[in-house]
C-alpha cells in the first residue's frame, strides 16, 4: 500500500507525542522517587544535595547521549532537586 509523505509525518509525529508523554510521566516518577532519598537523606541530618551522586549520574548520560546529555541530566537535575 502506498502512502504519501503527509500521511507519514502525521504518523510519526502521533509516535513523538505518545514518547514526549511517557517521558513526561517518567520525569514526574523521578522527580517523586528523587525527593523520597532527598527528604529520608533531610531527615537523618544530611544535605539536599549529594554532589558525588550528580556526577555519577552526569556521566551515565553523556557516555550515553554526548555532550547534549550533560545538559539534559543538569535539567533532569535541576526538577529533582530545585536551583543550587
Ligand atoms: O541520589 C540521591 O542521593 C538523590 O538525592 C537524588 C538526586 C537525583 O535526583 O538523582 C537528587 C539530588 C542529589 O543531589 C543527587 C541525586
Amino acid at each position: 500500500m502506498t502512502t504519501t509523505p503527509e500521511v507519514t509525518i502525521a504518523d510519526a509525529r502521533e509516535r513523538i507525542d505518545s514518547l514526549d508523554d511517557r517521558i513526561i510521566g517518567l520525569i514526574q516518577e523521578r522527580m517523586a522517587v528523587s525527593s523520597v532519598v532527598q527528604q529520608t537523606r533531610i531527615a537523618s541530618g544530611g544535605r539536599r544535595v549529594h554532589l558525588a551522586r550528580e556526577m555519577e549520574i552526569l556521566s551515565r548520560y553523556r557516555e550515553a547521549l554526548g555532550k547534549p546529555g550533560t545538559s539534559l541530566a543538569m535539567t533532569l537535575l535541576e526538577l529533582c532537586r530545585g536551583r543550587i
